[in-house]
């Protein structure tokens, strides 16, 4: 298994959002994280990011615990969030360096993969804008780019369709395919099943913060999530 979260609670303040929850992303596979508006599918995000800290339970990334070797679990994850967050005085191609020199990345290697990532997704001549001019999908775009063009071995994306065209929809759909196939597993939360039920292995369905049901990703197709 790629990433194992076993009897996780949690969440921001005093009462917890999130409760014993357990699931698994298996090896080279895509799972969707689904469930109405504030089942808690950015709350388990955060906290598989790290950036809240477990209540209960653990989260395990290729055999590498969360809390016991944090720097070694985080390397491996490449991230986007649901709102782009880029800086208003960094034109894209400052924001290309920026992550090749902070993530130590190859400079060479990344360069080449971030421009065919930016000619797939129609940036290649906006380098150097500044995302001020941009658009909420193009923005949206960017944090493709720059989540992708390190080729992490785990990608967590929150809500990846919201605002994208239907092209763009169909270039990131190709883009999560080939790194599966080249080997990487994703995690990816959305609320547009018919999107991603061709290109998921397995769904994970969270209602109150609780795992309410999982299965293969075939089985969306006849997911009904419940009102109470
Ligand atoms: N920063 C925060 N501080 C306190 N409570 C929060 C915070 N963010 C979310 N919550 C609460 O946590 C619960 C789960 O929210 P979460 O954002 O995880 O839901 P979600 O499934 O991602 O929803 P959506 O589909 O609307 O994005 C909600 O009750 C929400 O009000």
């Amino acid at each position: 298994m790629a990433l194992i979260v076993k009897n996780l609670s949690g969440g921001y303040g005093q009462a917890p959002v999130l409760h014993d929850v357990t699931f698994t992303v298996p090896d080279q596979s895509v799972t969707a994280l689904v469930g109405l508006n504030g089942s808690g599918k950015s709350t388990t995000i955060n906290h598989i990011i790290g950036l809240l800290p477990p209540r209960t339970g653990t989260i395990t990334l290729n055999g590498v615990d969360l809390i016991s070797d944090p720097f070694a679990y985080k390397r491996q994850i490449a991230y986007i969030p649901e709102q782009p967050v880029l800086y208003q005085e960094l034109t894209l191609r400052e924001h290309i360096d920026l992550m090749i020199r902070i993530y130590h990345l190859e400079a060479k290697r990344t360069w080449q993969e971030a421009n065919q990532l930016l000619e797939r997704f129609r940036l290649a001549h906006k380098l150097d804008w500044f995302p001020i001019y941009f658009s909420k999908g193009m923005r949206q775009k960017v944090m493709i780019v720059l989540a992708f063009m390190a080729k992490a071995p785990f990608y967590i994306i929150d809500e990846p369709f919201l605002g994208l065209d239907v092209l763009a929809v169909d270039d990131l759909l190709a883009l999560i395919d080939e790194r599966r196939a080249a080997g990487a597993s994703i995690l990816l939360t959305t609320h547009v099943l018919e999107n991603i039920m061709p290109h998921a292995q397995s769904y994970v369905y969270l209602a109150k913060g609780r795992v309410e049901k999982q299965g293969p990703a075939s089985d969306l197709v006849n997911l009904e999530m419940s009102r109470d």
